[in-house]
């Protein structure tokens, strides 16, 4: 839903320690493939846990626009009627995933081995991101796509009409390339197989599996080789979504900089291709207890035990970049408290996200009295440690939520409140955010 919509500024101040549970919404990655997946199939899918942000309602939107019949029955529990892989209609109207690259890039993929015409918009931020990355390989399948200059949306495709299997290594480390592919795939006589060289998050895998495509998933010296078989007929599934990883983060990171905190985070994604955060702050000397190890909706979780800590500045290997992609700006808001520097490397592709997350962090983090260094592909972050984060600042968010919770986190425990010039894209990921920290004991509020 990309309408104009008037900006949230919001403030955050320290207060007292943070105490309880936190629990956090569930997964927005596996709900949206929880709802394309259930509308490519051909029969009625449960969803529980459904994340109800607003990335995920544009995509719900969408998949009624090709023809699904989507009912909510209760808050997170949906009914999926779905139309079967080359079932799509075509859209009457324009379809709109608002902020959210992971939407438009999938149903995009979706829909483009099918023989029907689909134009898309999104945001003010989405239509600056780049949809070439998927649009090329979608052209080997024999889909076209004409969108502004760049390969920004507004942009159309028109979907194959003899769509062909593929072969394709996937040149940037993306799961929604990756993913686009496979769905693509989906509807192309053949096996297509997608190369990547770097394990990015393995949902579409998963999942896929579980609906019952036939897929399989090989470690090579090139990389992990995907292999599917196009055409099947997928069975509808009861999906539990998890708690999302990527939101656990920021009440996780609170509790560690605000001084004698202790907080429970239940649920909380152990997945390999995920977990690249809370191994980093582990690594930074963070108390995380992880208890209670085991499966829930296919995913391993475990519930976090996180206390308050004095936490050193390190050195993160560019080859966990993407298994904590969307957690570098929490993560360098975390490192602004600890005691010297921490170097992100690798990370490139967060100058392609609902911002450029580098420069947002960076411009931040100086405005709180925080020294940074910056490069094309990295981001050093000079912890202050005992001397503190003087805060005091506002800090641009640029229509991004994860930009806008961390620093409102970093906000909680600043010497000065820092606010956010606009907090209300946080309702795209996270719409509890507020409402939950503030049951923690957080000091967050709207300014007006
Ligand atoms: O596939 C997904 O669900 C996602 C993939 C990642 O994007 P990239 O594929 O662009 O790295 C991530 O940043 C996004 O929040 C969700
Ligand atoms: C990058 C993100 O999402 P998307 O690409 O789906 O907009 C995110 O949630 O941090």
């Amino acid at each position: 839903m990309s309408a104009h919509a008037p900006p949230i500024p919001m403030t955050a101040q320290a207060s007292g320690p943070l105490k309880g549970v936190a629990e956090v919404p569930g997964d927005k990655s596996i709900s949206h493939r929880a709802l394309i997946f259930g509308a490519l199939s051909v029969g009625r899918t449960q969803v529980t846990g459904l994340l109800e942000g607003q990335d995920v309602l544009d995509t719900a939107a969408a998949m009624r626009a090709f023809g699904a019949h989507l009912t909510r029955q209760a808050p997170g529990a949906w009914t999926i009627d779905g139309v079967g892989v080359g079932g799509f209609c075509e859209p009457e109207t324009v379809i709109d995933c608002g902020n959210s690259g992971t939407g438009v890039r999938l149903i995009m993929g979706a829909m483009a081995t099918t023989p029907i015409t689909a134009t898309f918009t999104g945001d003010a931020s989405l239509r600056k991101r780049p949809m070439g990355r998927v649009t090329d390989p979608l052209a080997l399948f024999g889909a076209r796509a004409h969108g502004r200059t760049g390969g920004r949306l507004p942009m159309t495709i028109i979907g194959a009409a003899d769509p062909v299997a593929v072969r394709y290594a996937t040149p940037v480390p993306s799961a929604q390339v990756k993913s686009a592919v496979l769905l693509a795939a989906l509807n192309a006589p053949g096996e297509s197989v997608v190369i990547e060289r770097e394990a990015t998050r393995d949902h579409t895998e998963r999942m896929l599996a579980g609906f019952g495509a036939e897929i399989t998933t090989e470690t090579t010296p090139e990389g992990r080789v995907i292999t599917l078989t196009g055409q099947p007929e997928l069975r509808p599934q009861a999906v539990a979504v998890p708690r999302d990883p990527s939101s656990a983060a920021f009440p996780v990171c609170a509790a560690l900089i605000v001084p004698g905190s202790e907080v429970r985070v239940p649920g909380v994604s152990q997945n390999a291709t995920r977990n690249g955060l809370f191994t980093t702050l582990v690594e930074m000397g963070a108390d995380i207890t992880f208890e209670n190890p085991r499966e829930e909706g296919g995913e391993p979780v475990a519930d976090l035990l996180v206390r308050h800590s004095a936490l050193c500045g390190v050195e993160v290997p560019p080859e966990r970049a993407a298994s904590m992609i969307d957690e570098y700006p929490i993560l360098a808001a975390v490192a602004a408290f600890a005691e010297g520097a921490t170097t992100m490397r690798g990370v490139r592709e967060l100058r392609v996200k609902e911002s450029d997350r580098i420069d947002a962090m960076a411009r931040g983090l100086e405005a709180c009295g925080v020294t940074v260094e910056e490069g094309p592909d990295f981001l050093i972050v000079h912890g202050r440690g005992a001397e503190g984060v003087p805060g005091g600042a506002t800090c641009a968010t640029h229509l991004d939520h994860r930009i806008a919770m961390s620093f409102l986190v970093l906000g909680l425990a600043a010497q000065r409140p820092v606010s956010v010039d606009d907090g209300g894209p946080i309702a795209t990921s996270f719409p509890i955010f507020e409402t939950l920290m503030t049951g923690l004991g957080a000091t967050i509020r709207r300014d007006a």
